[in-house]
C-alpha cells in the first residue's frame, strides 16, 4: 500500500470524502481518527471550538500509527473555527515515521475554512514531513463532481508516478 488517507470526522462530511478518494485513488488505506474526549452536550460546540481555536491536542483512537510503508498521506479534517481539528493535530503528533514522506491535506466546512491550510502546513512541517498541497470541500459541494475531481488531482499529483 502506498497512500494513507488519514481523517477524523464527527458527522460523516469528512469520511465521506475520505471514501471517496480511496474508491478512486488505486493502493490506499483509510485510517479513521477517533476524538475521545467528553464533552456535555449543551456546551459541545463552544468547547470544541475553544480547543481548535487554541490548537490543542486531545486523547485518539488510534493512539499511534506507524506509517513507514506509506508514500503519500493524506489528511482529512473537519473545520472547526478556522481551523482543523485536535484529533487531526494528535494524530500528526503522534505518527511514526513520517520523517520526509510527502503530505496533502484537506478540509470539510460550511464555507469558511479560514487559516486551515496553514496550520495543516505548521503541522505537517513540524514532523518532517514535506507539505504537497490543501484543498478545502465545502459541506454542500461533498457529492460535487468538480470539487471532488480537484481533490483527486491534487492527490494524484502529489505521486507523480500514479496515472
Ligand atoms: C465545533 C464546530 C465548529 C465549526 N467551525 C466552522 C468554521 O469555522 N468554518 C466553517 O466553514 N465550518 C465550520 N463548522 C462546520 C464543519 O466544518 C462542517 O460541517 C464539516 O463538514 C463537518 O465535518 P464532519 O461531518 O466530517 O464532522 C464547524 C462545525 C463544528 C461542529
Amino acid at each position: 500500500m502506498r497512500i494513507c488517507i488519514i481523517y477524523h470526522s464527527e458527522t460523516g462530511n469528512t469520511r465521506h470524502v475520505a471514501q471517496h478518494i480511496a474508491s478512486v485513488i488505486p493502493d490506499s488505506r483509510l485510517v479513521e481518527v477517533t476524538d475521545r474526549a467528553q464533552h456535555m452536550a449543551l456546551t459541545r460546540f463552544l468547547a470544541q471550538c475553544k480547543d481548535a481555536r487554541g490548537e490543542n491536542k486531545t486523547e485518539i483512537e488510534p493512539s499511534h500509527l506507524n506509517v513507514r510503508e506509506y508514500d503519500l498521506l493524506v489528511f482529512g479534517s473537519p473545520v472547526w473555527a478556522f481551523k482543523p481539528t485536535p484529533a487531526i493535530h494528535s494524530i500528526i503528533d503522534v505518527l511514526e515515521n513520517c520523517e520526509k514522506k510527502r503530505a496533502v491535506a484537506f478540509v470539510t466546512c460550511g464555507g469558511r475554512p479560514g487559516g486551515s491550510r496553514e496550520v495543516f502546513k505548521k503541522w505537517i512541517e513540524a514532523r518532517g514531513m514535506n507539505f504537497a498541497g490543501f484543498t478545502s470541500v465545502n459541506e454542500k459541494d461533498i457529492e460535487d463532481a468538480a470539487a471532488n475531481a480537484e481533490l483527486i488531482t491534487l492527490v494524484k499529483s502529489a505521486v507523480p508516478k500514479l496515472d
